[in-house]
């Protein structure tokens, strides 16, 4: 083969690998659904890269169920489309993801392991696989234990390797802490994390916003079935970053930092002045400008709000 033919076929490679990549799993176009005369959803359109952890996140009845409900085939959209795999969802698309609505009707008087050879069956996934998905989930040890002596936690990791039946490369889960205790909670938070490691895509909803933001890289807000943003976790809250500083003039500091290109606010609280800017603020530079200014900091932290606080500010401002 000729030296420029490798070179070609080299660069085809990189190409394809990076489609791979950067391809979103789902890519949602404008979808609407209506239940008689309640919008659930309107023109919600997002997508979810390959390899995120990717939170469906608002209040309760802002339209997460329908939406997952609608990319999983259990309802139809009245308008609008959606692709998986940047395919148009067909059977083959969707026996790569693995779903979680409702927690499955396992029977109470069965073990961990003939419940999952029940599943194993209607899912047509075939049984070689659970010893796998019990030990991804860690119910190997009590795998023939029956169901009814599980912790609640376990239940839901038991629910969870049912999802893994198969190896879907993208797992979709409907508020999967939901009704459980704390240690649950932190049972299912782990196990999500882990599976996130091994490269699977997550699509999950949950109206708790600590645990989107603990668990998921990304996130799309709904309220009242209107998107309001969708993007990385990071960019959501630092959207909302601020500065706090003082100095022996703090009066002289507020007049300067109003001066700064990109300042939109520098207000007194208490000892401090409490700056927002309308990009991410850069501390190192706002430092360098105030001694420019001849304002000497004897105080300048960046300070970081919680998805929660960012959360409550998004859905409750009627502009966005
Ligand atoms: N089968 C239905 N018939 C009529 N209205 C429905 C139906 N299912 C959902 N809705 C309404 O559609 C809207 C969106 O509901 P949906 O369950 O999708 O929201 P959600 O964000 O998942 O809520 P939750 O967090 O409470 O589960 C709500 O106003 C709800 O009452």
């Amino acid at each position: 083969m000729k030296i420029s033919h490798k070179i070609i076929r080299c660069i085809s490679l990189l190409f394809f690998i990076f489609h791979i990549i950067h391809v979103p799993i789902l890519s949602l176009q404008n979808i609407s659904k209506k239940y008689g005369t309640v919008q659930a959803l309107s023109g919600v359109s997002f997508e979810v890269p390959s390899g995120s952890v990717f939170g469906v996140l608002g209040p309760n009845g802002s339209g997460k169920t329908t939406l997952l409900g609608i990319v999983t085939d259990v309802l139809k959209a009245d308008s609008g489309s959606f692709t998986l795999f940047d395919k148009p969802a067909t059977a083959h698309e969707r026996r790569q993801i693995g779903t979680l609505l409702e927690t499955p009707n396992f029977y109470h008087y069965l073990s961990g392991y003939k419940n999952l050879e029940i599943s194993a069956t209607i899912k047509q996934r075939g049984k070689d696989d659970i010893a796998r998905v019990l030990e991804i989930c860690g119910l190997t040890q009590r795998q023939h234990s029956v169901f009814k002596t599980y912790s609640l936690g376990m239940k839901q990791r038991l629910a969870i390797a049912a999802v893994l039946l198969g190896d879907p490369a993208v797992l979709i889960l409907d508020e999967p802490t939901n009704g459980l205790d704390p240690s649950g909670i932190a049972e299912v938070r782990d196990l999500v994390r882990q599976l996130a490691n091994t490269g699977k895509t997550i699509i999950l909803a949950s109206h708790l916003l600590d645990e989107v933001e603990k668990v998921c890289t990304h996130v799309a807000i709904l309220r009242s079935g209107k998107l309001l943003l969708s993007g990385a976790v990071n960019e959501v809250i630092s959207r909302n970053d601020y500065l706090e500083l003082s100095a022996a003039d703090n009066n002289a500091l507020r007049v300067a930092l109003l001066q700064y290109p990109s300042c939109t606010s520098a207000d007194i609280t208490g000892s401090l002045v409490k700056t927002f800017f309308t990009t991410q603020p850069d501390a190192a530079a706002i430092n360098s400008y105030c001694s420019q200014q001849g304002i000497w900091l004897n105080h300048l932290q960046l300070r970081k709000k919680s998805l929660e606080t960012a959360f409550l500010e998004i859905t409750n401002n009627p502009a966005s």
